[in-house]
């Protein structure tokens, strides 16, 4: 192993407590309120700094991702245009987070590079710059370089720190692929729901102001979640497709998983306040 190599930087997944949509802006994007949790289950990311300013990007990805759609590879290369640095980075993907569902994959890979890259490069931006690097990318990603659960508002970047309870989570993954952008583009999207103060929204019933609409057009998401929700309180995560239920004790949450019929995918995981990628850069 050589001194240039950077190993085991973890990605992971976010749950959306709730969301609340509340406007739509002029230019498309919607307010929102949102709790994000992040789940103690990850993508990981392998990194080589190289002398020259080459980015390449290996990885187990099942779907194909254009290395220019890649987020990867997109937030790696703002990141040297943002700060002029000469250096490149050779990068392994173990990609283990299931794509297009919800969890923030995608953005929470993006955000790791950055703050690894960061890192490594010693390019010294704030994690204030980097969360605003981040939200070109993706509305998600500046709650993954925050690294800490938080209240969302705005698009999803005005974050505030908070500690939920950290209960284990059965998520389960409908095989469909849902993606974002119609859901938002839906006539029949509510987009109204008023906004409330985070102690209120601390104290009310959970919802996920897309899970009716998503539903409805994705009947397998609405029968994987009539599944769940006949073993404990379950809503859908972000824009779908995954759904999660929300236990006690892991071995609670194991017993369903044993009971889940074959059609259908999942993982239990510990929901975490701290993301695992702030542990891992303590290490550095
Ligand atoms: C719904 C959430 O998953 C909640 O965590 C996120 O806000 C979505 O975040 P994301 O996947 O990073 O979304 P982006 O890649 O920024 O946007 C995808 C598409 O969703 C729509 N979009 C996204 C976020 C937002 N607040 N309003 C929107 O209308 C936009 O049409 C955009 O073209
Ligand atoms: N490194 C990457 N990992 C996963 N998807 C990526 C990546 N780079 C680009 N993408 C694209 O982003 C899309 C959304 O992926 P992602 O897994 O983040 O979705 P998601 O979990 O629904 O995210 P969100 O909850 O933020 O909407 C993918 O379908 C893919 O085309």
């Amino acid at each position: 192993m050589t001194a240039s190599l950077s190993l085991g930087w973890p990605a992971p997944a976010k749950l959306n407590l709730f969301l609340h949509i509340n406007a739509q802006r002029s230019d498309g994007y919607h307010e929102l309120q949102t709790l994000f949790q992040f789940v103690e289950h990850c993508d990981y990311l392998d990194f080589k700094v190289l002398e020259t300013s080459e980015l390449k990007l290996h990885s187990n990805m099942s779907a194909a991702v254009a290395d220019s759609d890649n987020l990867i590879l997109r937030a790696a290369k703002s990141l040297q245009q943002r700060t002029g640095c000469q250096l490149g980075a050779e990068i392994w993907l173990d990609k283990r987070l299931p794509m297009g569902g919800g969890l923030g994959g995608g953005s929470s890979d993006a955000a790791t590079t950055l703050v690894a890259l960061n890192q490594l490069w010693k390019t010294g931006l704030s994690a204030t710059e980097l969360c605003e690097l981040g939200l070109k990318l993706g509305a998600d990603v500046p709650v993954f370089v925050n690294g800490f659960s938080a209240f969302a508002e705005g698009v999803g970047e005005k974050l505030q720190n908070v500690e939920p309870s950290e209960p284990w989570y059965l998520v389960l993954v409908p095989q469909v692929h849902v993606s974002t952008a119609e859901v938002f583009q839906d006539p029949e999207l509510p987009r109204d729901t008023p906004k409330l103060s985070l102690e209120s929204l601390m104290n009310s019933p959970w919802k996920n102001d897309c899970q009716t609409l998503v539903a409805k057009r994705y009947p397998q998401v609405a029968k994987t979640l009539d599944w769940l929700l006949e073993y404990a309180p379950s809503r859908m995560t972000g824009t779908g497709a995954c759904v999660f239920g929300q236990f006690e004790q892991e071995q609670q949450a194991k017993d369903v998983l044993a009971k889940l019929p074959a059609s259908i995918k999942g993982f239990v995981a510990k929901g975490a306040n701290k993301s695992p990628l702030m542990l891992r850069l303590a290490q550095c």
